[in-house]
């Protein structure tokens, strides 16, 4: 690892800020702007009405008529990341637009194509709509007294709202735990049980405090607008075979390029947690691990060294066996016990929103998730391999 760059060993909370991990909303970017420089206005204006340009049919006419603008005056991460929300949702809605089968952009015209890479290249994030974008950077503060909205939607009446802010909220829920990382490592490299018993406490009890949020998804996002309308706007275009050969970015290359949809195997908190209590999934081609590797591919590059740096430390898990007492042992097992309730309710969710919709289409149910995997054997694997975690 590189000197620099300090490891979650060290144990300080510096270590997170300077992987861009804020202490009260984790892995969210803090407090994200709303506006662009005048200049980019047409991105903004589009990027909010996109459900009203969607449905009268002007949303492709009106980013044709985009001029292609130079990104030099998008100074600071803050302004970037708001840049590429507003491109990534625009970009989602011209290769979609009315979710026709019939009607699929194959080719991203140079106006948007040309300056959404280069912002891309110096996020350091990919030229499609990530979680990072919809979820960790599409939000702000609706009101004084700390009522949320989102930035950018889609077609789907509130579903999208709904979707992407109660992700939100489990990510900010569940950021405490990500707050304990360098203590759980601190007290390992000391061998301090009581310091490392008290952390996993506080990673368990954020674990059960995140599971409540959840269980808010079901009054806020209608299962049939989730699977028939919004679930096509995050769809990507790799091993998707309504785009075959990916998506064309004129002005940036001659060939069209693959590139997944939106999946929470991008959100760095649930790999984080898998990554400090050992949990393995299962390995190979086509396989869950694999899947979730190249899911980091998509997050920021920060988050990314942060996993990185996580994996390279000593194990927690071998400490807890090998020398853990039965208090150490136990809040251990009561973290794994938070991550695999956690999975387990998703799964329920995934089975409402997905599993029962889509077995109501003619077609029998294409068993895709968002992130185009054949979601109920990846996330039951997933939940699996986190059960089989417990000591
Ligand atoms: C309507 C609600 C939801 C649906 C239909 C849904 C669907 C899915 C699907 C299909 C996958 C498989 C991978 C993919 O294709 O992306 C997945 C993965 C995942 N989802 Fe969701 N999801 C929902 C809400 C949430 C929420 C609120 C969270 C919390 C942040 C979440 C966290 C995850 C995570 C972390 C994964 C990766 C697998 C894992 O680590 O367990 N999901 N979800
Ligand atoms: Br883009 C985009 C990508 C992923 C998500 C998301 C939030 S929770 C969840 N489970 C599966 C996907 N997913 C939302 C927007």
């Amino acid at each position: 690892m590189a000197h620099s760059e300090a490891s979650p060993m060290e144990g300080s909370n510096r270590i997170l800020e300077e992987y861009h991990i804020n202490e009260v909303v984790g892995f969210a970017l803090p407090h994200p702007l709303e506006e662009l420089p005048p200049a980019f206005e047409g991105w903004i204006r589009i990027a909010k009405s996109l459900p009203e340009l969607i449905d009268n049919g002007q949303l492709r006419e009106e980013v044709d008529q985009l001029p292609t603008l130079s990104i030099d005056e998008l100074k600071g991460h803050r302004l970037q990341r708001l840049a590429h929300l507003a491109l990534g949702c625009i970009t989602m809605a011209y290769v979609w637009n009315q979710r026709r089968d019939d009607d699929v952009k194959e080719v991203l015209p140079r106006n948007i194509a040309v300056p959404y890479r280069q912002l891309s290249d110096k996020l350091g994030l990919p030229p499609i709509l990530s979680y990072a974008d919809c979820v960790l950077a599409n939000w702000k503060k609706k009101d004084p007294n700390g009522n949320m909205d989102v930035l950018f939607t889609f077609p789907g009446g509130d579903c999208g709202r709904g979707f992407f802010l109660v992700s939100l909220l489990v990510e900010i829920a569940a950021s405490s735990a990500i707050q304990a990382v360098p203590t759980v490592c601190s007290a390992v490299q000391h061998q301090d049980q009581k310091a490392l018993e008290k952390a996993f406490e506080a990673i368990a009890e954020s674990l059960n405090n995140a599971r409540t949020y959840f269980q808010r998804m079901q009054n806020f996002v209608d299962p049939n607008q989730f699977f028939n309308v919004l679930r096509i706007y995050l769809s990507g275009w790799k091993n998707n075979p309504k785009l075959p050969n990916g998506l064309l970015y004129e002005g940036v290359s001659d060939t069209p390029e693959m590139f997944a949809g939106g999946s929470a195997g991008q959100s760095s908190i649930f790999q984080c947690l898998d990554i400090l209590l050992g949990i393995k999934h299962s390995s190979g081609k086509g396989s869950p691990a694999e899947f979730l590797q190249e899911m980091r591919e998509y997050m920021p590059p920060a988050h990314r060294n942060f996993l990185r740096s996580l994996e390279s430390g000593p194990s927690v898990r071998e400490f807890v066996m090998s020398r853990g007492n039965e208090d150490v042992r136990n809040a251990y097992n009561n973290c794994v016990q938070g991550l695999v309730s956690l999975r387990k309710f998703h799964l329920e969710i995934v089975r409402t929103y997905i599993v029962k919709p889509s077995s109501n289409q003619q077609h029998g149910g294409e068993n895709r998730g968002t992130g185009g995997t054949n979601l109920m054997e990846f996330l039951k694997s997933v939940m699996k391999a986190t059960e089989n975690a417990i000591l």
